[in-house]
């Protein structure tokens, strides 16, 4: 049965990755921004993967906004992607790059051409659609992967340590300008991150893991005031 409380359900998916064993479970609540932590190698990026489809489960299955998505090619399932490196097409302006979000044959109507707009106005980028990527900062092209992943509208964003390779002050500003987006799409948002400051100031549910498992799962509150983990508390430490 579909249970809309929960955006995001592993249960007892089992991946191998070298001498790595993953073992996930868990619920994630909808309409959450849910922080996903852990010291280096914990498995982070291979939890968002698993969710993104680009590793894949050898057991057990992966729901995503109800729908079972296991078997689900990555471009197929319900979510839009901000990674670091933000992954835009160097040889493409930034209208083509946003677009290929909305069709990847880039068969765009008049309505898509204005929804590519508006969503450079709400990043910040009016009037930027001919540029190319090579000519915008760190920071702006960060804010195109935000404008291409509002236009693709999918009920959960995953972002793998988006704000990482910025400066501290622009960290802030595009952590608010997250914000703003889960607020205006309700969506579900599930970041990796290795700043508590920034877990505390966004989250509203935190998961710390360890050696491939998920050792802590809690609303913000509680996952913030948790003493009882030695690795959580070095990290909320840091
Ligand atoms: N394709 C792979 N082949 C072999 N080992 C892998 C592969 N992908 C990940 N691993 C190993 O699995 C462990 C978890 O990797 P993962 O990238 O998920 O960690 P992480 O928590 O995101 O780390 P970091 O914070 O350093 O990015 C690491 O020990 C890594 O070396």
């Amino acid at each position: 049965m579909v249970d809309s409380k929960f955006a995001i359900e592993m249960q007892r998916v089992g991946l191998q990755l070298g001498n790595q064993n993953f073992q996930f479970d868990c619920r994630l609540p909808t309409g959450a921004v849910i922080a996903v932590t852990g010291a280096s190698g914990a498995g982070k990026s291979t939890f968002l993967n698993l969710l993104a489809g680009f590793d894949t489960a050898l057991k057990g299955r992966i729901l995503i906004a109800g729908k079972d998505v296991t078997e689900v090619y990555p471009a197929q399932r319900p979510v839009s992607l901000v990674f670091q490196d933000n992954n835009l097409f160097a040889h493409l302006d930034i209208f083509t790059n946003i677009g290929l979000g909305i069709n990847p044959s880039l068969k765009l109507t008049t309505a898509n051409c204005r929804t590519i707009s508006s969503s450079l106005e709400k990043v910040g980028l009016a009037g930027f659609e001919r540029r190319m990527p090579g000519t915008l900062s760190g920071g702006e092209r960060q804010r195109v992967a935000f404008a291409r992943a509002l236009v693709r509208n999918r009920p959960v964003l995953l972002l793998d340590e988006p704000f990482a390779a910025l400066d501290p002050g622009l960290r802030n500003g595009m952590a608010a300008l997250l914000l703003d987006m889960h607020r205006e799409t309700g969506n579900t948002v599930v970041v990796v991150s290795h700043d508590p400051d920034e877990v505390k100031r966004i989250a509203d549910f935190g998961l710390f893991l360890e050696d491939g498992r998920i050792v802590v799962a809690a609303p913000i509150d509680e996952f913030l005031g948790r003493a009882d983990h030695p690795g959580l508390t070095q990290f909320l430490r840091s």
